[in-house]
């Protein structure tokens, strides 16, 4: 938590410094008597907790019953929770207690991010996720659920430094009530951004939260255009489920799948905020790598990411895994006791399917064996004088029949599965029938240059791949490395290995288990780009989850944003559902999204277009370079300009082979502060995030490198919060067509 600052806080227009200082001094107060309580709860739990940790020393040699133990923890295991939590709020974060509701019944409640109660178990603090508090977010004047006042604290720290009124029933109000500010809302969306996403706790609004408590059966589906929070309502909502819930979400785990890190990262700090830590947040990229070694951020080509995608890959990999290895032997010749016993191709091929049809390649290396004994048997001439016990026992000691095996059925990780694939001929014989042969091409030719039998980096698309073959073949067996004879700590030899240490790594993964990690909760966001075969991988780790799914299919970028929904609706088949469209824009400027609105409904004239909700009165800015060889050169001096004109974040969109030498040059030239408050990136990775300064670097070339084309420009156009400016390369620029009535600048 940051330092109190010395100054007082100014009083807003319209109200006395007197009346605005009585009532700061009042909140804080309260602020303060919430926090003593706290670190009182705290210091009494950590000796409720000590003493408990120095009974269990002492009595180390005696029987200590668990439960007198647990007990002792459990105890205040609130505060030690409190504690951590608070830790957790910085400045970026506004305080522990934000809200404050005067009812009609004259009673006051406080609400904040965690209930606090005083010693005589009276209410403090509501958590803002209690039915308690629901009407500080849906109290309106037309349905005034019996609130007179709702006031927004701004606290810095342990310090009340704003306030922000909404007069609710004025009928029921006292006349001495006071009202300050214009509305926490505009006062939250007008600051400026940093480099991690806010949490809106104070200042959610009534169809956010409608969203955000919705039962957690079925399926939630969120929806809405740019900027309307369908992001921050989805975490809000996996913080709700957690507390509504929590022993079904914290036992089964929740899943939060966005698309890159870069944006993982820029929502991370949302859920600790809230109080929660107990959430998985993956990229889509890195799902899979609970079972196969991915980063996950690599992105193919749209076009090899539209084939890696498609359903058709089933198929393909369903016939890779029935597939004999390349190169493996077409025929099983033994000499028995002198005599020749043989198997045949079509014997071999029978056997392959039909061990397949009950088992996966990596748990079947048993049954496979034991059908080919059997088959080896049938074969074997009469003469051969063997019971069958000691027939088998006399094949399976026999090398050329072990290295048979080996070469027959190896197992297969699904890294050198997918590798196979890299083969020309092996992709065309597979993908026969399934795929266009140009496509087939295509495919085998990432692949060679991905590499991945050497190491290489999977990509984003293969990570789906790896993990429907992850699937297929099963776990393998855990016997690649010899158990050492010592356990070493560093320097000396601290214990000789038992036998059951050196068992354990031998010891077969369980055949039956799911390799992949399973949720009861799954959150999906940025929905409208999931592949089908990414949703194949999602539902992996969610066969008995509810999910919310989080999405708006005009920021799509799949060729066929058609595609995209019925991907949508094949995952949610039947599940019971219930959906939200969020409507308002909080983000844009409506001068930024009268713009972008323009530029996206002249291709997709569907797109779901929300109100923006502010207006900054400073249109878009259209900067042309004075040759298309200066437009970097422009572009550093469009950057400079609004990081003189904005206090937080400047993103500069830019298409990928242009954006290296942007983030070269702004490194150049750009030094201290401001080096870290411009960044360049990607299109595609500006999904989801959020600058107060956006420089789009030509749109033309934005939208002829990215496969959502227009709709990808749309996301670009959307990620301001105060001020867009677009840098083209010459004047004749093709997007601007379909701009109403063309800013010049
Ligand atoms: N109730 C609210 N109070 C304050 N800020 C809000 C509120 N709702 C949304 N915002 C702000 O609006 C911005 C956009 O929110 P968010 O990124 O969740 O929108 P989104 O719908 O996911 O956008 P996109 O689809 O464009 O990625 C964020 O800065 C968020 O903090």
């Amino acid at each position: 938590m940051d330092t109190p600052p010395t100054d007082s806080p100014a009083a807003p227009d319209g109200v006395s410094p007197d009346v605005f200082e009585r009532e700061l001094a009042a909140e804080q107060a309260h602020v303060d008597l919430v926090y003593a309580r706290l670190a009182e709860a705290t210091r009494s739990a950590r000796q409720v907790a000590n003493q408990g940790r120095a009974l269990y020393q002492s009595d180390r040699q005696t029987v200590v019953r668990e439960e007198d133990g647990t007990g002792l923890f459990e105890r205040d295991v609130f505060a030690f929770q409190a504690a951590r939590r608070l830790a957790t709020l910085d400045a970026e974060h506004e305080g522990l207690v934000f809200g404050r509701l005067d009812r009609t019944d004259d009673e006051i409640r406080y609400v904040g991010r965690i209930g606090v109660r005083d010693a005589d178990y009276e209410p403090l603090v509501i958590d803002w996720r209690a039915p308690a508090a629901e009407p500080f977010y849906r109290a309106t004047p037309a349905n005034p659920m019996e609130v007179v006042r709702r006031r927004v604290l701004r606290c810095r720290g342990v310090r009340v430094v704003g306030i922000e009124d909404d007069l609710i029933d004025s009928e029921a109000a006292d006349d001495d009530l006071v009202v300050i500010g214009d509305g926490a809302l505009l006062a939250a969306l007008s600051r400026a951004r940093g480099h991690t996403m806010r949490d809106i706790v104070a200042t959610i609004q009534a169809e956010q939260d409608e969203a955000i408590r919705a039962p957690y059966q079925g399926v939630t589906l969120i929806t809405g255009g740019p900027g309307t929070g369908k992001t921050v309502v989805a975490l809000h909502r996996a913080a709700y489920l957690l507390y509504s819930n929590r022993r079904r979400f914290e036992s089964g785990g929740v899943l939060v799948v966005g698309p890159s890190r870069l944006f993982m990262n820029y929502i991370e700090r949302v859920l600790p905020s809230l109080g929660e830590e107990a959430v998985t947040l993956r990229s889509v990229g890195s799902v899979a790598s609970d079972v196969v070694d991915l980063t996950g951020e690599r992105h193919d080509s749209a076009e090899v990411e539209r084939i890696k995608g498609g359903l058709a890959m089933v198929d393909v990999l369903a016939r890779l895994v029935a597939r004999p290895p390349t190169g493996s032997p077409t025929e099983l010749r033994l000499l028995v006791k002198g005599e020749p016993i043989t198997l045949r191709a079509e014997q071999l091929s029978r056997i392959r399917r039909e061990v397949l049809a009950h088992n996966r390649v990596n748990t079947g290396r048993a049954a496979a064996e034991t059908a080919l004994l059997t088959a080896l048997w049938r074969a074997k001439p009469a003469d051969v004088d063997l019971d069958r016990e000691a027939f088998d026992d006399l094949v399976t000691d026999l090398a050329a029949y072990k290295m048979f095996c080996h070469a027959w059925w190896p197992h297969l990780s699904p890294t050198d599965a997918l590798a196979r694939l890299a083969d020309p001929a092996t992709a065309a014989e597979l993908t026969a029938g399934l795929l266009d042969p140009a496509d087939a091409a295509l495919l085998a030719q990432s692949l060679r240059e991905a590499d991945l039998a050497r190491g290489g980096e999977p990509s984003v698309a293969d990570g789906a791949l790896l993990d429907e073959l992850a699937d297929r073949l099963g776990p393998l067996p855990e016997v690649e490395e010899e158990a050492p004879l010592f356990l070493e700590d560093g320097r000396q030899v601290e214990e000789v290995v038992t036998t059951l240490d050196r068992m354990a790594p031998i010891r077969e993964a369980d055949p039956f288990a799911d390799p992949y990690t399973t949720y009861a909760h799954v959150l999906v966001d940025e929905a409208q780009d999931i592949s089908p075969m990414q949703w194949r991988m999602l539902r992996r780790r969610g066969q008995r989850a509810s999910w919310t799914i989080v999405g708006d299919l005009a920021q799509s970028s799949w060729p066929d944003p058609e595609e995209a929904r019925r991907a949508i609706e094949q995952t949610i088949g039947s599940a019971p559902r219930r959906e939200f469209r969020m409507s308002t824009n909080y983000r844009s400027p409506a001068e930024v999204f009268t713009l972008a609105s323009q530029v996206v409904t002249a291709v997709y004239p569907t797109a779901d277009l929300p109100t923006a909700v502010r207006s900054t009165g400073i249109d878009p800015l259209l900067r042309v370079a004075p040759a298309p060889d200066r437009l970097a050169e422009e572009v550093l001096a469009a950057t400079r300009e609004v990081l003189g004109q904005v206090e937080g974040t400047v993103g500069v969109i830019a298409a990928p082979d242009r954006a290296r030498g942007l983030s070269e040059l702004l490194a150049d030239e750009l030094d201290g502060e401001d080096a870290t408050r411009a960044t360049v990136v990607l299109p595609l990775q500006a999904k989801g995030l959020e600058y107060d300064a956006v420089v789009v670097v030509d749109p033309d070339e934005i939208v002829a490198t990215s496969p959502g084309g227009v709709r990808v420009l749309y996301v670009a156009l959307t990620r301001p919060t105060q001020r867009l400016v677009t840098v083209d390369a010459n004047p004749g620029a093709a997007w601007r067509r379909s701009l109403g009535s063309p800013a010049t600048g």
